[in-house]
């Protein structure tokens, strides 16, 4: 949809106090206009004395206001616009302590002192409910931005996925815009539920007590709605999607005033080095000249790239304190609210085509073009040319591809580009199947196993032995005391080890005989057949451990942390991981285990006969060099010169008919050597399928099983607190029903609270080694 350009929508909140200065500040009647009277210049002794007077006009002046009148007047058309599809920024900006965060989210304890985020997401849930013609679907996330690293302050919750290890990233797309790859976003159906997760976001926040500020926040905070709106009664393609940002910016700080040190005083000089790239990043946009802004030398500019100038209705609240003894920094906020002034944007709604409708409408255009094309071939008098290809047509396109390949058919001819594709279709069908041969061909010949296969025969199996009254969750701790499978699995290795030790490992192999072990694709390596292995007997031997030992070395699970099954109400016993796999090993994962042995088994096999072979062409090789400078030698001694000529019967004669007879062997035995590279690389392969599919195998199994604790934990965690809801002090919640989400939100947020710090000693950010997280003290609900 078409863009206008609009102006940055700015406010001037002052914070209330009792020693409000009139002699510095001066609000007009217009209620947009602040003078403020200064100093001209503090740092210039010859200045110092004198008065200067700074007049800003903004949009409002808000003195005195409640959080009610803010939001009506700062956000309500905002949020409006975002129902609408019109992306929206707000934004609190200013010097520390001077309310931004009790503007933004106000006060969790009081539902009258609520800030912005709680208004908003209440006037959308609403408005969702009001607006009957449309289906909207909302989500929410909410990004924080410390020393540089974002951090997702919603991770914590269920459902999350997992952080990634390259952690998240500030991302552009084109006709996504900038978003951050890697942050979670969480559905939400009901004002209460978006509450619940503004107010665990807001517990992970953190904060730092200062001279300024009992609880500062040291980090921006970037809480974002995502709206999707569908109608309900037309049914063309089009949607729209918005997003709402509400922006806590961290606040500027005078070091001198806040008394940070240590770990403070860096995390303000990193708030105050954002801070200033973000007064930068606006000067240029302000400045109609300058056509290009670097948004990229802080995360925080370049997340909010969209937001400054990009195409959405931005407002920004400049927080400013009343008393005298913040005058300058209140003037430097002033005058970067007066700049912000002066940035456009281009606000216009977010308009998508629904792709199912869109194939429709496209299948449409397709029939009417195939008329068309019908009709101009009528026209041109072209035979009527076959566009749809019908089973007739492509067996007889199949047939046409097999004769060209028998060579029946000399050439294939082209009447249209379906045709031409179906051609390479049956052309690429033809080596599928002839790969598919070969691999068949292989696998019955060594005896080797698919690993998908052998691991879908050895679910099904594992499934039908398991039973339905077995529980699973206990089967690893069972597995402990090793299940008697692992006996008759240790007489395979025996009867193996024994067997290929028969077969010749001791003694060397003649080159007949490995000539033929390959050409008759290794009739002698005997591999146990997989059905007899469960009929044999169970005994132990010392063969099997050492066997077994080997294995655990070339396929440890990563890592061998320890886990607590005491925590889970498991037995008392500690396992490590490298003890939970090789129970995975005689256990759930025992037909793979099996299989990656049998073909390690091969592949060794394999390999020695590879080495046997290269002596031997190496052996043949040395002898032609050899043949090969005797006849020069006696050449040079006959004095060689011009063409050689050798009698039958000759010495000479006989050396010449042996090298002729070693260059035929050489070339040869160098084929076989070939052959068994080949079939080396293939062993290969399939040992190193095994082995990643036991590992992953064990790991989802060792997750299942063992470390997942917490989804449990949390869903009977809900379920506790659905019971506990149901006992709500209700007798303490105000008579205004609206307020119910956000006390209900509140006395949740308060249980998991207690109960997460019931579990762990309370730390700060794991991820960032930072201070402490907002945590506030308990209070009633009053
Ligand atoms: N308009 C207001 N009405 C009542 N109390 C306010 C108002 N503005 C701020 N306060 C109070 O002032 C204190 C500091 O406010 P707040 O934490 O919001 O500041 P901030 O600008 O976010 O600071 P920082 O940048 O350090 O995080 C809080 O106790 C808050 O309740």
């Amino acid at each position: 949809m078409k863009a206008h350009s609009s102006k940055v929508g700015v406010f001037v909140r002052i914070r209330p106090t009792a020693n409000f200065s009139k002699d510095l500040i001066e609000c007009l009647p217009d209620g947009q206009t602040v003078n403020i009277h200064h100093k001209k210049d503090s740092r210039r002794p010859q200045d110092s004395r004198k008065s200067q007077l700074s007049s800003f006009r903004l949009e409002g002046v808000l003195q005195d206001v409640s959080q009610g009148e803010l939001y009506a007047r700062v956000c309500q058309r905002v949020v409006l616009g975002a129902l609408d599809g019109y992306n929206g920024t707000l934004m609190c900006f200013g010097q520390t302590g001077a309310g931004k965060t009790y503007t933004m989210t106000g006060s969790t304890e009081s539902y009258k002192q609520r800030g912005i985020i709680p208004r908003a997401l209440q006037e959308v849930f609403q408005e969702v409910e009001n607006r009957t013609e449309h289906a909207f679907s909302v989500y929410l996330s909410y990004l924080e931005i410390y020393n540089e690293t974002l951090v997702d302050l919603l991770s914590s919750l269920q459902g999350s996925p997992h952080p990634s290890p390259r952690g998240m990233v500030v991302s552009e797309e084109p006709g996504r815009g900038v978003f951050i790859r890697g942050l979670s976003i969480h559905p939400v159906h009901s004002e209460e539920e978006a509450l619940n997760l503004l107010f665990e976001g807001e517990m992970n926040r953190i904060i730092e007590s200062h001279a300024l500020n009992r609880n500062s926040s040291r980090s921006h905070c970037i809480f974002t709605v995502h709206i999707e709106s569908r109608s309900r009664t037309l049914s063309d393609a089009k949607y729209i999607t918005s997003k709402l940002n509400l922006v806590d910016l961290a606040g500027s700080e005078r070091l001198g005033k806040t008394g940070s040190e240590g770990r403070m005083f860096k995390e303000a000089m990193y708030i105050n080095k954002s801070l200033s790239f973000l007064e930068q990043a606006i000067l240029a946009l302000a400045d109609r000249r300058r056509d290009h802004v670097t948004f990229r030398q802080t995360k925080l500019t370049h997340a909010l790239k969209d937001s400054l100038g990009g195409n959405c209705n931005t407002v920004l609240v400049a927080n400013i304190y009343g008393e005298a003894a913040q005058i300058e920094e209140t003037l430097s906020t002033l005058r970067f609210a007066s700049r912000m002034m002066c940035v456009r944007t281009s606000p216009a709604v977010n308009q998508h085509m629904d792709p199912a409708a869109q194939i429709k409408k496209l299948k449409r255009d397709v029939q009417m073009l195939k008329g068309e094309l019908s009709i101009c071939n009528t026209l041109v008098n072209r035979p009527n040319i076959p566009y749809e290809s019908s089973k007739a047509q492509q067996a007889e396109i199949h047939s046409q591809v097999q004769r060209y390949l028998e060579g029946s058919l000399e050439e294939i001819s082209i009447i249209s580009i379906r045709q031409v594709h179906a051609v390479f279709a049956q052309f690429k069908l033809a080596v599928q199947e002839q790969e598919q041969k070969v691999k068949a061909w292989l696998c019955q010949t060594y005896n080797l196993v698919e690993i998908d296969q052998c691991a879908k025969t050895a679910d099904i199996k594992e499934w039908d032995t398991r039973g339905s009254t077995e529980d699973v969750s206990a089967q690893p701790l069972k597995n402990a005391h090793r299940p008697s499978s692992i006996k008759g699995k240790t007489k395979r290795f025996k009867a193996k080890e024994s067997q290929s030790r028969r077969g010749g490992e001791g003694s060397p192999v003649s080159w007949k005989g490995l000539e033929s072990a390959s050409k008759s694709k290794l009739s002698s390596v005997q591999i146990p057949k997989r059905e007899q292995e469960s009929q044999e007997p169970d005994t132990e031997s010392q063969d099997t451990q050492e066997s077994e030992s080997q294995d655990t070395q070339e396929s440890q699970p990563p890592g061998n942390e320890p886990f607590h099954p005491d925590l889970l109400s498991l037995p008392s016993s500690t396992l490590t991981k490298a003890e939970a796999f090789e129970d995975f090993k005689v256990g759930r994962g025992s037909k793979l285990n099996r299989i990656l042995k049998e073909n390690k088994a091969v592949l060794l096999e394999r390999r020695s006969l590879l080495q046997q072979l290269t002596e031997e062409v190496n052996a043949v090789k040395r002898e032609m060099d050899c043949t090969a400078a005797t006849i020069q030698q006696h050449k040079e001694t006959r004095g060689g010169q011009g063409q050689y000529l050798v009698m039958e019967g000759e010495p000479d004669a006989t050396s010449l008919k042996q090298l002729s007879d070693l260059k035929a062997l050489y070339r040869q035995r160098y084929e076989v050597l070939r052959d068994i590279k080949a079939e080396i690389n293939y062993c290969q392969h399939l040992v190193d399928q095994c082995r990643v599919r036991l590992l992953s195998e064990f790991d989802n199994w060792y997750k299942k099983s063992f470390l997942v604790p917490e989804e449990e934990l949390e869903r009977s965690m809900d379920k506790t607190l659905e019971q506990e809801d149901n006992q709500l002090p209700y007798e303490l919640l105000p008579e205004n029903s609206s307020s119910e989400s956000f006390y209900n939100a509140r006395y949740r947020t308060l249980k998991r609270r207690d109960r997460a710090l019931s579990f762990t000693p309370v730390q700060g950010n794991s991820s960032s080694g930072s201070g402490q997280r907002r945590l506030p003290p308990i209070l009633p609900i009053s």
